[in-house]
């Protein structure tokens, strides 16, 4: 499915929450949101999926508007950060439920993803005895197993443990690669995009203000750089007159350049000795996240 966004703003009072030109989501297509808080990533979320409605411009699926023709909607599926189920009811009612609302259900397929997230024992248990993360699990098993053809997740790995966000991160990366799924994802964790998505969106004040390729060979070159001697490499890095950032964790280099090849040699000559060298993150290099 097509998304094509025209004109879209949303405003609460006099405040601009939303303010989008044009923007076009393509099938089978994986993009991430980043920005700050209140950035806009909520309230762009709900228009995509009408849970807000009043707002200018024109949102189009595959030439369909979804405020007249709401049965496209079937089609999304959405994970908010407000953990929206009946919290007196179990969770399998609630699997049932919203599964069925859409006509697929199947029961083993659930049984087997819930135990692989460590929900199968407390499936006829009432939700509101769950933690916050097992309510998360929830909502996101539920999400899964709709069929969706576009998913859309906000912040949805908050309050997982690692190997659950593993396994959703698996889960999600097998399901974009088939059928045209389409999924957009909004995270403030750098690696839970750099995991899932080909292109990122930078959101500020409601906004796009930058679209990042995460799949460009340009962006893989930087490292960060830790020493035993940080004086005596800043020398080094400036008489060879290499561009460096100096961050938390030592130096930021692009080691496609040239120029970092002259350094090796003279390493031993300073008695410099790398300590560390790690990838740094494509989204950190852009400046693009909060
Ligand atoms: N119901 C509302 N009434 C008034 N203002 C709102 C409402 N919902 C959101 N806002 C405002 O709209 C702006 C965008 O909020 P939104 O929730 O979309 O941001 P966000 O990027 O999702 O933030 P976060 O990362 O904190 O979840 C913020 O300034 C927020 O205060």
């Amino acid at each position: 499915m097509t998304i094509t966004i025209k004109n879209l703003g949303k405003s609460y009072g006099s405040l601009k929450a939303l303010d989008i030109d044009q923007l076009t989501i393509e099938p089978g297509h994986t993009y991430g949101l980043v920005g700050a808080n209140g950035a806009g990533k909520t309230t762009f979320f709900k228009c995509l999926t009408n849970i807000i409605t009043d707002y200018s411009g024109e949102i189009i699926f595959d030439g369909h508007n979804p405020r007249k023709e709401n049965a496209i909607l079937t089609k999304m599926g959405i994970v908010l950060d407000d953990l929206s189920v009946y919290k007196d009811y179990t969770a399998r009612f609630n699997i049932q439920y919203f599964a069925g609302l859409r006509g697929h259900y199947d029961v083993k397929k659930v049984e087997q993803m819930a135990d692989e997230i460590g929900l199968l024992s407390v499936l006829d248990r009432p939700v509101k005895t769950f933690s916050y993360g097992m309510q998360k699990k929830l909502v996101l098993l539920i999400a899964l197993v709709n069929s969706a053809e576009v998913l859309i997740l906000d912040e949805p790995f908050r309050g997982l443990d690692q190997d659950t966000v593993k396994w959703f991160q698996n889960y999600l990366r097998e399901w974009t690669g088939k059928d045209q799924h389409t999924l957009l994802i909004s995270s403030h964790v750098q690696t839970d995009l750099e995991s899932l998505c080909e292109t990122v969106f930078v959101i500020d004040h409601g906004r796009i203000i930058k679209t990042l390729d995460l799949t460009a060979d340009n962006h893989q070159t930087y490292r960060h750089i830790t020493t035993n001697n940080d004086e005596a490499f800043e020398t080094l890095l400036s008489s060879e007159a290499i561009p460096f950032v100096k961050t938390e964790v030592g130096f930021k280099i692009d080691i496609s350049s040239e120029l970092w090849q002259n350094v090796f040699p003279q390493l031993a000559e300073n008695a410099i000795v790398i300590t560390a060298m790690t990838k740094v993150s494509v989204l950190d290099q852009q400046g693009g996240i909060n």
